[in-house]
């Protein structure tokens, strides 16, 4: 019988990497076609594995399986795992998610700098540097390698029941031993060693500073019976330290966010208690429900909150709105400064999270809690604000949309409610340039933009921009 002939193994060829792109990818050229490749640095000469080389594509993708002349921003990869160039080496998948563990932090800085400005000339033609932009901050106190920040995590499970991430663009798993950009609280629970089998997924969250760690397990799609899913919730509750509250969170489709979960308790809470301390020293509770949305990076809650607080300098009295809300963590430190002559109106499109909001606030009468879409439910609720006398106008509007952004149709509603503030969080400086030069369009400016490391070994960043009516 003919043996299936083995798969071409993937061409290598050599590459000058060029400037960075967005995504991870630096931009290289093959006889003339753009070939984005990860792992590299600009100005090296390497020698890269085309992972992605249609004919007809209009640009390829490869990685760097060896270097043949470094940049002086390449370092030892923070976590071997995700090392592209030893598993290379070793003929192993690299894990993803830490795609910059290989340049210095510093370097990472400029990289994602340069992104940023970038896309903010292209899509909006702002020119970042007429607006003092100052280049990436660090938040918090911070590992000088840029480990332990994470206070989420989400992993995949193999098939021996171990943590498991997927390398880039890939359905392959590589089972963990290490994680080090979570944080230290996730590490004592020492979760790579523990056997997950029974689960698809599983999510840790462990609040900063905290000895308390929430577990969530996903059963696999062929798991058996309730009863049977529970024993092997319990079986995994036994090998975790007594801190860890476990729970399993089955869901009928959807992300875990979207309030169609179900959590059911295995063991402890189904929910964290987060702490966030200002610069200003006022300190704020909130509450978080297992699958409910919260900050990754430990001093991200802080670091935004004093950020979004200094563009919007809410009065007593004042009307702000608080969009994309989470569970509350503007809309409560809005709501004490606005006091109770005032009002926030906060909007959250997940259900379970936006409960978690309404409990958060629940001391506060001047807090409107919504629960819908923005684009949706942001008219109806500004009318309902009116008491029925048309619209009622914002002094300051603060959004942190997800990746997408807001999009055309909740830019028209937030121009349309005329506030002279807008603040706008962002973790994705492409929709957010987008979404900038909506706003310009409609007579808005970005006076100042500031840029924020909360995902280290990670091509991702976050942006706080102050935008003002003209
Ligand atoms: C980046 S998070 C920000 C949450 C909060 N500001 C915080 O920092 O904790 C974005 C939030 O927007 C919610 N969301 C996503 N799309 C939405 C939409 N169209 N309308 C309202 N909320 C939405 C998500 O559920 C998530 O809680």
């Amino acid at each position: 019988m003919n043996q299936p002939a083995a798969p071409e193994p993937a061409p290598v060829v050599e590459l000058t990497i060029g400037p960075v792109a967005h995504g991870g990818h630096f931009v290289a050229r093959h006889q003339g076609r753009v070939v984005f490749v990860r792992h590299a640095l600009p100005g090296e000469r390497v020698l890269a594995r085309l992972t992605e080389h249609d004919d007809g594509a209009r640009f390829w993708r490869a990685d760097v399986v060896d270097v043949l002349d470094a940049s002086a921003d390449r370092q030892d990869h923070v976590w071997d795992q995700a090392d592209a160039l030893a598993a290379a080496r070793s003929g192993r998948p690299a894990a993803g998610g830490a795609e910059f563990g290989h340049i210095r932090l510093e370097a990472q800085r400029r990289l994602k700098g340069e992104v940023f400005a970038e896309h903010l000339e292209r899509a909006a033609s702002i020119d970042v540097s007429a607006l003092g932009f100052a280049g990436v901050e660090a938040a918090g106190e911070e590992d000088g390698l840029g480990r332990f920040w994470r206070t989420r995590m989400a992993f995949a499970v193999d098939a021996d029941g171990r943590l498991a991430m997927h390398p880039h663009r890939s359905d392959d798993l590589v089972a963990l031993s290490s994680m080090p950009l979570a944080s230290e609280e996730i590490q004592r629970l020492s979760p790579w060693d523990a056997d997950f089998s029974g689960f698809e997924r599983v999510e840790i969250a462990a609040p900063a500073g905290g000895d308390e760690t929430l577990v969530l397990l996903v059963p696999s799609a062929a798991a058996a019976d309730a009863a049977g899913v529970r024993r092997a919730a319990r079986r995994v509750a036994s090998q975790l330290p007594d801190s860890a509250s476990v729970s399993v969170l089955t869901q009928e489709g959807g992300a875990a966010a979207d309030g169609r979960g179900a959590l059911q308790r295995i063991s402890g809470r189904t929910w964290l208690s987060e702490s966030v301390e200002l610069a200003s020293g006022d300190d704020y509770q909130f509450r978080v429900t297992g699958e409910g949305f919260w900050q990754i990076h430990r001093a991200a809650p802080a670091t935004l909150t004093d950020a979004v607080l200094g563009i919007v300098a809410p009065e007593p009295g004042q009307t702000v709105a608080d969009l994309y809300a989470g569970a509350g963590l503007f809309t409560l430190p809005l709501a004490e400064r606005v006091g109770s002559g005032g009002r926030v109106l906060s909007i959250e499109g997940a259900p379970g999270t936006s409960k978690d909001a309404r409990r958060n606030l629940h001391e506060h009468r001047q807090a409107v809690i919504a629960q819908g879409r923005v684009e949706r439910t942001l008219r109806g609720q500004l009318q309902r604000l009116s008491g029925g006398r048309g619209t009622r106008r914002l002094d300051a509007v603060v959004l942190d949309p997800p990746r997408a952004g807001a999009g055309k149709r909740a830019v028209e509603l937030i121009a349309q409610a005329q506030p002279a503030t807008i603040a706008y969080v962002s973790c994705d400086p492409a929709s957010f340039a987008r979404d900038a030069a909506d706003l310009r369009r409609r007579g808005y400016e970005l006076v100042t933009a500031r840029v924020f490391d909360l995902y280290p070994n990670t091509h991702h960043l976050e942006t706080v921009g102050h935008f003002a009516r003209a």
